[in-house]
Formats: C-alpha cells, sequence, structure tokens
C-alpha cells in the first residue's frame, strides 16, 4: 500500500463524478468507504438506469443527469466518460464551475483528450489530466469496487501552461487516497507507453476472438469447449467495452499503428524462425517473455 500523509479532514468538501462506470464508480466507493477523499459524492450519468444504480449502490449523495447544475459548488469534477466523450462533457460543465475548483479525467488516452478540453478551459480553474493503470473486462455503476486502484499506478500528464501546481499535488493526493502510486509524464510518452502495454494487447485480444470466429467450421466448437487459460486470458481482454476500446483506438491511432507495426515485424521473424527451424531465436523469444512476466510479478509483491 501507499503511505499517504496524515491529513486533518477530506480532502475536497464536494467531488463531482461524471460517468460513474467502472472507473467512476470505484473513485466512489473508496471514497464512500474512506471518508478522506470528499465531505459530499455527486455523481452525473446520462443513462438513467446507471442512475438509479448508483442510488441503490448507495456510493454518491445525490445523483443526477444534470452534469452543469451538479458542478456548480464542486471543489473537483472529474471526468469518468469514454475518450471520444470527453470535450463534449468538458465544454458543457466548464462555464459552470465555481472559480478554484479542479478539473480532472480518467481518459485512458491523453493528446486528444487534453486537446478536445483544451479549448474550453478557464484560467481561474486548474485541469489536470490523470489516468489510473487499472480495470477490468466489465463496465457500468455494478462493476465498480473500492480497492480497483491498490498498488496501481495513476499516471499524471499536467499542462505547463494551464495546471497549478498546488492542483497537481491535490491530484496526486486524491490518487494515493484512492491506493494508487502516481507518476508525472508527458502527454505524448503516455500514449506511446499505454499505446504498447495497453492499446497493442487488447487490439490483438480483440483480434484474435474474431480470427478464431472465423474459422468457425474448424475450431469454432474447439474455442468454445477446449480453451483452455491461454485462449480464456485473451477472451476476458476481448470481454471489454466496444465504445470504450472504439474510443482509444480512434484517439490514439498513430501510437497504436506505430507499435502495431512494429510488433508485425516481430511477429515475422517469429513466423521466419519457425518456419526455418531457428529453434534458437525461438527459444530466446521466449525465455525473454518469461523474464518479463517474472519481474512484473517480483514488482507486484513488493
Ligand atoms: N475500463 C478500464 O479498464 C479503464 C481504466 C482506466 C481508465 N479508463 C478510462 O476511464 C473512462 C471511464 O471508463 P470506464 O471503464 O469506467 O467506462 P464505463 O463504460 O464503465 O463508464 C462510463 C460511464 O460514463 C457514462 N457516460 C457516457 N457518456 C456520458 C456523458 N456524456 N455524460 C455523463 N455520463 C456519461 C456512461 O453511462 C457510463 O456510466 C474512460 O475514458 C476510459 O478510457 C478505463
Ligand atoms: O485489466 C484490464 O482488464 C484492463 O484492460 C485494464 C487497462 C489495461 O489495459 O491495463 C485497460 C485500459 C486502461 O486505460 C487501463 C488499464
Amino acid at each position: 500500500m501507499v503511505d499517504t500523509p496524515a491529513q486533518d479532514g477530506p480532502l475536497f468538501d464536494t467531488l463531482v463524478v461524471i460517468g460513474p462506470g467502472l472507473i467512476g464508480a470505484s473513485v466512489l466507493h473508496r471514497a464512500r468507504r474512506d471518508k478522506t477523499i470528499a465531505r459530499k459524492l455527486i455523481a452525473v450519468d446520462i443513462n438513467p438506469a446507471f442512475r438509479d444504480r448508483v442510488r441503490e449502490l448507495g456510493i454518491a449523495d445525490d445523483v443526477t443527469g444534470d452534469a452543469v447544475a451538479a458542478v456548480k459548488d464542486a471543489d473537483c469534477v472529474m471526468l469518468c466518460v469514454p475518450v471520444g466523450a470527453m470535450g463534449e462533457v468538458a465544454a458543457a460543465v466548464i462555464p459552470a464551475m465555481k472559480a478554484g475548483a479542479i478539473l480532472t479525467d480518467t481518459g485512458s488516452t491523453k493528446v486528444s483528450v487534453i486537446e478536445s478540453i483544451r479549448p474550453f478551459l478557464r484560467s481561474d480553474i486548474a485541469y489536470v489530466p490523470a489516468h489510473p493503470m487499472a480495470g477490468t473486462e466489465y463496465s457500468g455503476p455494478d462493476a465498480g469496487f473500492a480497492t480497483l486502484f491498490d498498488d496501481r499506478w495513476c499516471l499524471l500528464t499536467p499542462l505547463p501552461d494551464s495546471t497549478s501546481l498546488g492542483s497537481v499535488e491535490t491530484v496526486t493526493k486524491l490518487w494515493q487516497l484512492c491506493g494508487a502510486r502516481t507518476r508525472e509524464m508527458a502527454p505524448e510518452h503516455h500514449d506511446r507507453v499505454c499505446a504498447i502495454v495497453s492499446h497493442l494487447p487488447h487490439l490483438l485480444a480483440f483480434t484474435i476472438c474474431g480470427t478464431a470466429d472465423d474459422l468457425a467450421d474448424q475450431t469454432r466448437s474447439e474455442v468454445l469447449e477446449f480453451a483452455a487459460s491461454g485462449f480464456r486470458d485473451f477472451t476476458r481482454i476481448a470481454a471489454s467495452d466496444p465504445v470504450m476500446w472504439r474510443d482509444i483506438f480512434l484517439s490514439n491511432r498513430e501510437a497504436i499503428l506505430e507499435m502495431l507495426a512494429r510488433f508485425l515485424e516481430d511477429a515475422q521473424t517469429m513466423a521466419r524462425a519457425i518456419r526455418w527451424g531457428d529453434s534458437d531465436y525461438i527459444v530466446d523469444c521466449i525465455e525473454r517473455g518469461r523474464r518479463i512476466r517474472r519481474s512484473l510479478l517480483e514488482n507486484r509483491q513488493a
């Protein structure tokens, strides 16, 4: 667990979460559980059925579809909607926010989210983009849980031009109170890193499930009947939300295509090694994968 310094009262008086799905509801669960994040929690969702679920879950003091009214007294507004909706939501709420408030987001891509929000920024509110590197294949309010961010990274990509230092510290604290470790980086760097460690693996998972399905006559029943843990691991990722992933792919287009091209080259090299019986290359490649997995597990335990 991350060590967070003791504080007198909650970090914010009022926190508004717009889009209480997997990520937003997890923040609300955590804030409800620990009471260190905000005294008052407001959830805003466009989907009436999700608003009902958030009320039933009891993770917010107010639940509404009216984002503009909701943000008026907020100290912090957190956008947890799909990345393609960030600009539109920001355009609606920023004019209604009080001076001195903080706007933050949890989008999985940063350059395009920042560009979509930038035109609406005001000099008297701070915008601190962030991205918790934690999730599951589930979405919606029922998917949220208080410990989702424990010991996971949250990457912050502050803007030099419109974000005051104090607000970066506050958003850093917010994520630490959610259980995360934090790191700052440039948005462009963030998008390239996430293209390889998150976006490309999802692209491969969606594609391999489609490929297996296309081979229906030969393999479909086997896919369903005999799929052991290897293929099942791909299907877990492939079960992720289509709107969220469409938006990620389209908003991080260049970095994803660059990483995919690089991957296809490396896959071709592996194909050649298999074709020509290059055992050394094959073993080296697999050993490298094992080393990476082991070091990840060791770091997670540390
Ligand atoms: N799922 C993950 O693993 C993960 C991890 C880190 C960051 N993120 C990012 O966090 C954000 C939320 O992801 P999620 O997995 O929680 O999605 P989700 O689909 O579970 O939740 C999104 C919520 O936003 C609501 N919504 C959509 N448009 C809205 C609008 N205009 N106004 C108000 N509410 C609206 C939806 O009804 C839904 O409740 C995305 O930007 C995503 O890229 C996701
Ligand atoms: O664990 C999963 O299911 C996830 O897909 C989480 C995951 C990831 O790729 O690691 C997905 C998207 C996010 O932006 C961050 C985290």
